[in-house]
Formats: structure tokens, C-alpha cells, sequence
């Protein structure tokens, strides 16, 4: 691993188990997401923020020794679980106020469309998204990244889309790079203009897709902004046909499409992910068997939301045992935060839902909050597993194996995290560094 003297930043010692996808920095694919690898009494060595080493620790002491590596620290893991960082590749994390005045409309059945057609839901928070301080919402989104870092998450992808004009999509995405300048969970920032259309243009559809392509897409590119774009593709939102204009217009200035498709309506927004080759297609609670097959045939990495359908109270759920067993994708997990239909930053509760209503087994899931997250934000290369050379972000939890962690619901499993090296939670609490937190 090293040459002769030179020396580990950290020693992860007393691992009962780590658990990973294997080495790669690709998605796991369909039937594969079960083959994780497994290693007890393990540890995992750092440098500069990177695995430069782990296995069964017998064996990384002793190459440790044999090169007359030094060991600056060293702390055990007590026996616990070890895993990779989880990243949640689908939020909507930068918002101001909450939505709980809608909670009785829900729960006496009027459907999400319907609130936000009656100028609720999404344009509710755009009201309040417009009118927060910049301030307040980086304090608002900055409370959430720390209870998802508690939660074991170490990499978040966050969309703007609560702003709907250039000035606000603009501080909304401002938001989102100051917090992952300043907070040790790394953010990856999508520019959703098309989350929903604002009421100026209320029933000008047409004329806001050119404003987004005309205005807002060259300004959050030339302001280096977002890394991917992404629409709300869905019956009374935003149309298969503008949907394709937006994201094949994002493609020129280099934005990776992402595609809220088919989560509804069946209305064919996994079949245009598969046609333009999304980076991902999210939701899919009503994909047809075609969109399936043509997320397949390119590639397309579906993103599957439990928390959206439980806290909606459907009983549609995606197809995720087909996907894996039929269609042979790379299937991930997400929370989907955000203050209307899945208001929760616990990836943990996802796993449990993944579990009762997806049906995954705990080593898919594993896969799918991991390398397959990864790879739906184009990080598969740096994270999503335990290997050499990629980045130290390690997950400590105060559980026995991966079956736990569903099997015990609805608390946080997690006693510490390793993000690029640092330890930034011990003992279930946020461990406060230099400039770090
Ligand atoms: N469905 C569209 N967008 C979000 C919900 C946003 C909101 O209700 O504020 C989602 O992914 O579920
Ligand atoms: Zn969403």
C-alpha cells in the first residue's frame, strides 16, 4: 500500500463487521446488488482523507509493520457495523417555512395535485422560499444536513426548484454551495427551474420553458451552480415534449439530466430518461413496463422514493422487485426530503420502507443507499464503497449486520461517521472541530 516510514492519519480498528459492494466504481446492477463483501475483526487505514487500506485487521497490522508505516491515530470501532458513507442522491434540501397546514387536506384524501393545482403544495414553498433571507435559509437546510450526518449520510445531492424565477433558483443554489464549502457532508447541486410552474405564469407553460431556457439555464451554468438538471415530468406540471427541450438545452451547457418521471401518471418520462440518457429517472411509481425497459436499455439509474408514497398514503410502490430481478437495474434509495410529500432527512426510515414495501432485501438496500446513490450523482469513482484510493467516508453503526437495520425500526442506528478522513460524529453526536461545524 506504501512505501517504507510514510504514515496513516487514521486507524478504524475492532470492526465486528464491514460490509461493502465490492471494489469498482460502478453501479451494481439488478441480481448484483446482493453480492456485497463481508470481513469481521476488520480495519480500514487513512491517509490525507483516503482508504489506503483495509481488510481483516491480523492482516493490516501486519502490512502496517512490514512497511514501518506509523500510525498517527488509532480508534476502535468496538465491534460494531461498518459501512460506507450513505449518500442520498435525491432531496429538495434548501427551502424556507413547512408545510403542515396541508396535513389535514392529505389525510382527508385531496391528492397532491389537487393542492398544488389550488396554489398549496410546491407554490406554497416558493411563497416562502422567496421571501426567507438567504441566511435563514442556509440555518434552515444546515439543521438538516446535521441530523442526515447523524444519520450516517455523507454525501447529499440537492435541488433548487423553490424559486421558479432566475434571482430565486439563483439563491437557492448559492445556499446550496455555501453549505458544502462549510459543512462536512458534500453536496451536489441540481437546478430544478421546471419543479413547477409559478404563478406569473400560470397557465403559460410554453413561455416559462423558454424563460428557463433562455435565462435561467445559461446563468446557473456560467455561475458554475449545479452539476445536473432536473423536471418535474408529469400530468398538469411540465410535459414530456418540454421536458426534452429543458433537459437536452441543460445538456449543452454540460448538465446531466435527471428526470422526476412517471411518479403519478404514467405520462412517459422514464421512456424520455431512457431516450435522452438521464443520469437517473426518480419516483416511478407509475412507469410503464416499456419506460422500464428503456431506463435498461441506456443505462438510466432509477431512484426509488418510499417515503413519498408511505407519507402520501398511496398503495401504489415502485416496481423495485422487478427492476432488479426482471429488468436487471441498478436500483438506488433516497429520502427525497422536502417539506411536502416526504418531509424527513432519515435515510434509515427509507431503509426500513425499502424493505417493508419494495421488498429489497438488506444487502440490495445496502447497494442502493451506497455505490448505486453514488453513481446516480456521478460520484460512483470517488465513494459508494469501501476500497482503496477512494474517499474515507466510512459509517459506524450500533448494530450487529445489515439485516438490523430495518429490522429495528424508526431509530438512528448510527455511532459515528468518517467523512474524508475526520471523525465528525461520535457516539451518536456531531463532533465539533476546527471551522468544521
Ligand atoms: N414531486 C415533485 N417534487 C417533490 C415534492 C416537492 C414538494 O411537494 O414540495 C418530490 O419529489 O416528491
Ligand atoms: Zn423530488
Amino acid at each position: 500500500m506504501s512505501s517504507r516510514g510514510e504514515r496513516v492519519d487514521l486507524l478504524l480498528t475492532d470492526i465486528g463487521r464491514l460490509v461493502t459492494p465490492p471494489p469498482g466504481g460502478n453501479p451494481r446492477y439488478g441480481t448484483e446488488m446482493s453480492a456485497v463483501h463481508e470481513i469481521e475483526h476488520a480495519a480500514i487505514a487513512i491517509r490525507e482523507g483516503i482508504i489506503v487500506l483495509f481488510g481483516p485487521e491480523s492482516e493490516v497490522r501486519q502490512q502496517l509493520n512490514g512497511e514501518g508505516v506509523e500510525i498517527a491515530e488509532s480508534v476502535s470501532a468496538e465491534g460494531r457495523l461498518v459501512v460506507p458513507g450513505f449518500v442520498d442522491p435525491h432531496t429538495h434540501l434548501v427551502h424556507g417555512g413547512s408545510r403542515e397546514h396541508e396535513l389535514s387536506l392529505k389525510r382527508s384524501g385531496v391528492p397532491y395535485l389537487d393542492i398544488l393545482a389550488q396554489g398549496g403544495g410546491i407554490l406554497s414553498t416558493v411563497r416562502a422560499t422567496r421571501a426567507a433571507s438567504e441566511q435563514e435559509l442556509l440555518a434552515k437546510a444546515r439543521k438538516s444536513l446535521d441530523i442526515m450526518l447523524l444519520n450516517g449520510v455523507t454525501t447529499v445531492e440537492a435541488k433548487s426548484g423553490y424559486g421558479l424565477s432566475l434571482e430565486y433558483e439563483l439563491k437557492q443554489l448559492r445556499v446550496a454551495k455555501q453549505l458544502d464549502a462549510e459543512h462536512p457532508v458534500d453536496l451536489v447541486t441540481t437546478f430544478m427551474g421546471a419543479h413547477a410552474v409559478p404563478p406569473e405564469y400560470k397557465g403559460r407553460t410554453d413561455e416559462y420553458v423558454e424563460l428557463i431556457v433562455s435565462s435561467m439555464l445559461p446563468e446557473v451554468s456560467r455561475q458554475g451552480l449545479a452539476e445536473c438538471c432536473d423536471v418535474f415530468c408529469e400530468e398538469g406540471v411540465f410535459s414530456v415534449p418540454q421536458s426534452r427541450r429543458i433537459l437536452q438545452e441543460a445538456a449543452r451547457y454540460g448538465l446531466r439530466a435527471k428526470i422526476h418521471a412517471d411518479e403519478i401518471v404514467p405520462l412517459g418520462g422514464a421512456e424520455l430518461a431512457g431516450e435522452i440518457g438521464a443520469i437517473s429517472a426518480e419516483h416511478l411509481l407509475a412507469a410503464s413496463d416499456q419506460g422500464l425497459c428503456s431506463l435498461a436499455a441506456s443505462g438510466v439509474i432509477p431512484v426509488l422514493l418510499p417515503g413519498t408514497s408511505f407519507n402520501l398514503g398511496l398503495k401504489q410502490h415502485a416496481r423495485a422487485r422487478e427492476m432488479i430481478d426482471i429488468h436487471q437495474l441498478p436500483v438506488a434509495l433516497s429520502t427525497d426530503y422536502n417539506p411536502g410529500s416526504c418531509p424527513t432527512e432519515s435515510l434509515q426510515l427509507i431503509m426500513m420502507l425499502a424493505s417493508l414495501n419494495l421488498r429489497m432485501t438488506p444487502e440490495e438496500i445496502l447497494t442502493a443507499c451506497t455505490i448505486n446513490a453514488a453513481a446516480a450523482i456521478g460520484r460512483a469513482d470517488a465513494i459508494g464503497s469501501i476500497e482503496a484510493r477512494k474517499r474515507a467516508d466510512v459509517t459506524i453503526l450500533d448494530a450487529p449486520n445489515l439485516a438490523y437495520l430495518p429490522y429495528h425500526f424508526g431509530i438512528n442506528h448510527t455511532f459515528g461517521v468518517i467523512k474524508s478522513g475526520s471523525i465528525v460524529v461520535w457516539e451518536g453526536r456531531l463532533v465539533e472541530g476546527e471551522g468544521r461545524l
